[in-house]
């Protein structure tokens, strides 16, 4: 789907499915102008006036967000849908009040633990409606030394005549998916924003929604979030099982790690595999090899950030203590293709790659981090499924987007001869790199000391 990105962005070698990271300082422009995008770069895509915006996030800098938008814009009505709670919910309330155009939505969380993760731009201009699903918090930190993923919806047009949830729909139910989801927040202001999306025509969305929504799901609801969303989805849209055999690696890549129980085969391997390594007609026994991508200290340490970007890989000792078994999954945070390995990673992805590491499955970019909380934990023998946290991710199919089985993987040398396949712009290198037998995953609240960081400091956590 070609989105009406002004040139400078769609200068492309490989259509992008409206997959971009952000932009990094410092790179050799030419990393920076093919598929990378600033905040001020998402503002200006489009020179149809914008007249609304809403922004869900998880923390945003209010007076920096302004100062984002291009001047002539900075009287819209704006709608920030965050998660904060007790003294940072004051303190917004206190940044807000300055901007008479902003309203606040506080996303109710009543499950312990659970964050309003979700990344969500609504952009209402006066000849259409876009929308940016990405992993930024609004805040400048992370928006200029770190590897973020953004997705950019096509500017989808007014909705001729009556507004309606079923009209403007896509072969993938992008439309329902995402008034269903914005549903559950049961929030008036948001509800706004559920009418200007049913009066605009989104068939031309080719991107599965993966969402995660707070809650104690039960009966048909269980599949409407998290990963048995995602099962369901692969269940009837997914790879062919002839193609995409249980030997096909699924990787999964992220900023942040939860609890996963003692057991590795209780939820990682057993309920959470099952459901990434479905394939159409069959929820695959958990037999994928698993491959997981998380900081090693030395990443950290050599990262453009220092040390400091491991305060944006929340990964702590109680946790990691009670789960030595990831070892055995752990692979590097490497970008050589993008001149990313030193941009450290706050994307998050899932994907599925073929044994010879020449093709991809499928492709996932969402806010969701390795945890329950992000993806859901069965309960009651399976009666039940418990998610704490709210989630927003889109599913890249290949068949829905290039119409090809698989997608290609960027550089690889030997391509199959009678495969004309596009490559897929996966945002790390692959192959992986494995952790060396001296690496150790990053943790954030223990020292690290043995050697400094490029601007000379260790890390002593408080
Ligand atoms: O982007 C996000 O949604 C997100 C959520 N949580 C955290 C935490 C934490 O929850 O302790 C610590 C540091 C960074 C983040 C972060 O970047």
């Amino acid at each position: 789907t070609q989105n009406n990105l002004t040139p400078k962005v769609m200068k492309e070698s490989h259509p992008s499915f409206g997959f971009y990271l952000t932009k990094v300082k410092g790179l050799a422009p030419e990393y920076n102008q093919h598929s990378a995008l600033d905040l001020k770069d998402i503002f200006s895509l489009t020179k149809a006036k914008l007249k609304a915006s809403a922004q869900f996030n998880y923390m945003t800098d209010i007076p920096w967000l302004m100062k984002q938008y291009p001047a002539e814009y900075r009287s819209c009505p704006l709608l920030i849908v965050h998660g904060e709670q007790r003294g940072s919910k004051s303190a917004l309330e206190k940044a807000a009040s300055v901007f008479p155009n902003i309203t606040l939505c506080n996303a109710k969380l009543e499950i312990m633990y659970g964050t309003h993760h979700t990344k969500m731009m609504l952009l209402l201009y006066d000849s259409g409606l876009r929308i940016v699903i990405h992993t930024a918090n609004l805040i400048e930190n992370d928006w200029f030394q770190k590897t973020q993923g953004i997705w950019i919806s096509p500017l989808f047009p007014s909705l001729l005549g009556e507004q309606s949830a079923h009209r403007g729909n896509s072969a993938t139910n992008f439309k329902g998916d995402l008034l269903e989801y914005l549903s559950f927040y049961n929030r008036p202001d948001i509800d706004e924003w559920c009418k200007h999306i049913k009066g605009h025509d989104l068939s031309n969305s080719s991107v599965f929604l993966i969402g995660s929504i707070p809650g104690r799901h039960l009966a048909e609801r269980k599949t409407s979030f998290g990963h048995l969303k995602l099962r369901k989805v692969l269940n009837l849209h997914g790879p062919e099982k002839s193609l995409v055999t249980s030997s096909w690696p699924l990787i999964g890549q992220f900023s942040s790690i939860g609890s996963l129980g003692t057991d590795q085969n209780q939820w990682l391997c057993g309920e959470w595999l099952a459901s990434l390594g479905t394939v159409k007609g069959c929820s695959l026994t958990s037999k994928t090899p698993l491959q997981l991508v998380f900081p090693t200290v030395n990443n950290v340490r050599e990262s453009l950030e220092g040390y400091p970007a491991g305060t944006s890989l929340p990964y702590s000792i109680n946790v990691a203590k009670k789960q030595p078994y990831l070892r055995n999954f752990l692979y590097q945070w490497k970008s050589d293709r993008l001149s990313r390995s030193h941009a450290s990673p706050h994307i998050k992805t899932y994907l599925r790659v073929s044994p010879d590491n020449s093709s991809v499955a499928w492709f996932l970019l969402t806010s969701a981090n390795l945890s329950k909380a992000a993806w859901g934990v069965l309960e009651k023998n399976g009666s039940q499924f418990m998610i704490r946290s709210y989630e927003l991710g889109v599913l890249f199919m290949p068949q829905y987007l290039v119409s090809r089985k698989v997608f290609g993987v960027p550089e690889v040398k030997e391509r199959k001869a009678n495969m004309e396949t596009i490559s897929f712009p996966v945002p790390y290198d692959i192959p992986l790199i494995p952790y060396s037998n001296k690496d150790e995953i990053w943790i954030w609240d223990i020292p690290h000391i043995k050697a400094p960081d490029r601007h000379g400091n260790k890390w002593c956590p408080p």
